[in-house]
């Protein structure tokens, strides 16, 4: 990452383009630019890219398009909405105690705080989102968490190594054998937690229930353009764990999944069995593998910066005063601004998902958001054959993880090791031409230096890579150093806001931003009210490991002491 990041300041271009054989990529680094493609209606099909995800997630909402994406979206939107949330809160305070157990196992020693972040995400999400109860020697949530972890290993390397994209290649491999066992694991906890709560749901309607997903809809009004769900009503009928005796308690068992299942059977909703599945694997993979690399990020960075790390504490102890270790309530986290400028400022710095790519079907003009200038490209910053760029260096940390499925277990935690510099993409040089030109062979790529009046042409790959963005000087001034304060509302006012974009953003961002927060804030605060954490390593000493999700390479080691009060 550092190396792509050493190449976009040596080049400073805000578009770039590769040809790969006849397919044609192109980086977008100016954040104007990226609303025109993130914030459009028009713009929203996943690139081709994604399409190895469909025998894990099918065609869910990550992957799915058009009208099934469209409608999957609206009802699921508001199973996310902020009140629903809230009724999650004591689910977050068991699952981060469970954590603080072990942390204090771990008291004295060096260890990989990832592995815990990640068992203990996969067991929030299934009792949250999904409503399953796990017994304290079910292993479930691990077990799901490694299967998931080894499977993005295996579309890793499957992106990297592009001969074995094509099934027919690919069913002949060792790893293909490993990816069915490893979805079966997946795709076995996913029916059996659908069919539990399908049996609920026929039970409650039966009893002749509410219907939470009407009022929900009721009390929410769907923004298409930003993807996100707005509240017209208070949801008094869910009850935040600060109040006592709420008549309107209707308890904890109301999850994700009932909302899904209820409104599978809601009139006009067409919503079957193998598609309620995908979207859980969707909800399932998006929701844990990116919060688990987010807060180890924090963690870690916290570990280094400890001058930031007494302030957060300072917050918490502002907070619960006398009652340092009480659960954490809803009210609390909207008091937590510190610690949620520290959050947002590890996911400007390490955003989980480093880039994100749509493919555009009709040709589309940059630059709009300016007078067109001159359509340049200064002959310093060409590129020759055997160098590199910035699109092919983003290439490079998607593609770059090597190994062969044995190596998948070897790891410390089931991951693969990158192999740096030696990848390569062959290029040639050529001059610039104008966009709707035919490509040349075999593979090109050269910078514009500024987007100007460049079209992308119709099937372009549009590739968004949040982690140069969020890295660019003209957004944030001293872009490598860890500022929280680069969140206060003075110094975010001027900034286009589509220079942050860890969740994307527009109608296809995030839909488990909130959630994720609210999961972040409960987790670190309860960590940090009672330890403190230590890295060994220097923040500059970080080796980012190309994946799917970002992660480090040299893995999230820190030690932590109990905070003496
Ligand atoms: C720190 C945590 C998280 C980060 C950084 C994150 C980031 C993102 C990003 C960048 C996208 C767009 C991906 C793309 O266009 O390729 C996305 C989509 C999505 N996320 Fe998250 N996410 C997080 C947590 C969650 C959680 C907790 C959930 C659910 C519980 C979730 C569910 C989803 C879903 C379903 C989509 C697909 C939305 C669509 O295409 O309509 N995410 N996320």
């Amino acid at each position: 990452m550092t190396f792509a990041l050493n190449k976009y300041s040596e080049i400073k271009s805000d578009v770039v383009r590769v040809f790969l054989g006849t397919k044609l990529f192109v980086a977008l680094m100016d954040a104007r630019d990226v609303e025109i493609i993130l914030g459009s209606n028009v713009h929203i099909q996943k690139s081709d890219e994604y399409a190895l995800f469909e025998p894990w997630l099918g065609d869910g909402l990550l992957i799915s398009k058009g009208e099934k994406w469209k409608s999957h979206r609206k009802m699921i939107a508001p199973t996310f909405h902020s009140s629903i949330l809230k009724s999650f809160m004591p689910v977050f305070n068991k699952n981060a105690q469970n954590l603080i157990d072990s942390f204090t196992k771990e008291l004295g020693k060096t260890f990989d705080v990832h592995d815990y972040m990640s068992g203990t995400t996969v067991d929030t999400l299934l009792e949250t989102a999904m409503g399953v109860k796990k017994t304290d020697e079910d292993n479930t949530g691990f077990e799901y968490a490694m299967s998931v972890m080894k499977m993005c290993n295996i579309l890793h390397l499957r992106h990297y190594k592009i001969w074995l994209r094509p099934d027919f290649i690919f069913k002949f491999t060792k790893m293909c054998a490993e990816q069915s066992y490893l979805l079966n694991i997946i795709h076995a906890l996913t029916r059996q937690v659908i069919k539990r709560k399908k049996e609920n749901f026929i039970k409650r309607d039966e009893k002749g229930e509410q219907s939470l997903y009407q009022k929900a809809l009721k009390s929410t009004t769907y923004n298409e353009k930003e993807g996100t769900v707005e509240e017209t009503a208070s949801f008094n009928y869910i009850r935040d764990d600060l109040d006592e005796n709420d008549e309107n308690d209707i308890g904890n068992d109301w999850h994700s999944l009932d909302f899904m299942i209820e409104a599978s059977q809601t009139k006009g909703n067409q919503l079957s069995d193998d598609e309620i599945k995908e979207e859980v694997d969707t909800i399932m993979f998006e929701g844990h593998d990116t919060t688990a690399a987010a807060s180890s990020f924090v963690l870690s960075i916290l570990g280094v910066h400890h001058d930031i790390q007494d302030k957060v504490f300072q917050e918490l102890k502002d907070i619960f005063q006398d009652d340092l270790y009480r659960p954490i309530t809803f009210n609390d986290t909207v008091q937590m601004k510190y610690l949620e400028r520290v959050i947002l400022e590890t996911l400007r710095m390490y955003p989980p998902v480093p880039i994100i790519a749509r493919v555009v079907n009709e040709d589309v003009k940059l630059g709009r958001w300016k007078n067109p200038t001159q359509y340049r490209v200064k002959s310093k910053h060409m590129v020759g054959p055997g160098s590199s760029c910035m699109l092919s260096t983003m290439f490079l940390y998607l593609y770059c993880i090597s190994g062969s499925l044995s190596n998948i277990d070897k790891s410390p935690r089931g991951g693969m090791k990158p192999i740096g510099k030696a990848f390569c993409v062959p290029t040639n040089c050529m001059p610039l031409r104008r966009p709707n030109d035919t490509p040349r062979t075999p593979t090109t790529y050269q910078q514009v230096h500024s987007s100007g009046d460049y079209t992308l042409p119709s099937g372009t790959s549009v590739i968004i890579g949040t982690f140069v963005i969020h890295r660019n000087p003209k957004y944030y001034p001293n872009p490598e150093k860890f500022d929280p304060d680069n969140f206060l509302p003075e110094r975010c006012q001027d900034r286009p806001y589509y220079a942050y974009i860890p969740f994307s953003a527009g109608p296809r961002s995030c839909v488990g931003r909130k959630y994720a927060m609210l999961k972040l804030k409960v987790l670190l605060a309860s960590v940090l009210r009672r330890f403190r954490t230590i890295s060994d390593k220097d923040e500059k000493d970080f080796k980012l490991q190309a994946d799917i999700i970002l992660k480090r390479e040299d893995g999230f080691h820190i030690r932590v002491e109990e905070r003496v009060v």
